[in-house]
């Protein structure tokens, strides 16, 4: 097949952890009823706009993993082929995971929690396995060995995440097919960053909304032809800000 390629990237819809302003990372907490609404209606919006997909992908979360089976419930779309991996996962973010975020920013200052939660390589610091909050017996990633992640800051997202893109969901791209990729607020601003060419520095400024898919256009070499559209823009910025304001959070 030949480009123009059809690449729809969704945000699981708002978590319980996303309502209680928790960090969650790696923690795999479930969609809130919000949540469950807004991944519903993204599939409306997949419908409305002749956006069906033929294949998806996934982390191995299940609020992305419910995410997706209510789009693709909504668009008539259950029965494509998926493939899920650790490698979309949101980032891990360590010894952070189960902490409020405004509490951590009343702690720590607002200048270091932005930099743990927005700087392109300062990672949180490391989270212990013996923490109730760690993933490091749990059996999902037990091939993982050494690549099982303690912590991760993005650039350690972007370097686990881009061999997916190259050797799973390019293919599926040059096959003509429509690709949903389910993911999480990080992992998508990994892959958004490797798209639109944006710097170190100002991915710090890029937030994703839960739950409003995400179109992109792509050329020959998979990189888009335009800038990537939402399907409900107005609702996108507002979700954004949102995100961008969760430390001043009460
Ligand atoms: O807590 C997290 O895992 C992420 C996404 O919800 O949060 P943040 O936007 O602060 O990176």
């Amino acid at each position: 097949m030949s480009a123009p390629y059809t690449l729809v990237l969704l945000r699981h819809g708002q978590s319980t952890w996303n309502q209680q302003n928790l960090f969650t990372g790696w923690v795999d907490v479930r969609l809130s009823e919000q949540g469950t609404t807004e991944a519903a209606r993204a599939g409306v919006l997949l419908k409305d706009a002749d956006l069906l997909p033929d294949v998806l992908h996934t982390s191995l979360l299940s609020r992305a993993i419910q995410t997706a089976n209510l789009a693709l419930e909504e668009a008539d779309r259950m029965w494509i082929p998926v493939k899920r991996s650790w490698r979309l996962n949101e980032r891990h973010y360590g010894g952070l995971q189960g902490l409020d975020k405004a509490a951590t920013q009343a702690k720590f200052g607002q200048e270091q929690f932005m930099l743990w939660r927005r700087s392109y390589d300062t990672p949180p610091p490391v989270l212990d396995d013996s923490s109730e909050f760690s993933q490091a017996h749990d059996p999902r990633y037990a091939d993982l060995g050494p690549d099982l992640p303690r912590t991760e800051c993005l650039k350690d997202v972007v370097e686990r995440m881009l061999p997916y893109w190259q050797s799973d969901i390019a293919p599926d791209l040059r096959a003509g097919k429509t690709v949903l990729v389910t993911a999480h607020g990080n992992s998508l601003r990994a892959l958004v960053k490797h798209l639109d060419g944006i710097s170190d520095a100002d991915i710090a400024e890029l937030n994703i909304p839960t739950g409003i898919p995400l179109v992109y256009q792509l050329g020959e070499d998979l990189m888009p032809l335009g800038p990537g559209q939402y399907l409900d823009p107005e609702a996108a910025a507002a979700g954004a800000a949102a995100v961008a304001a969760q430390g001043n959070k009460k």
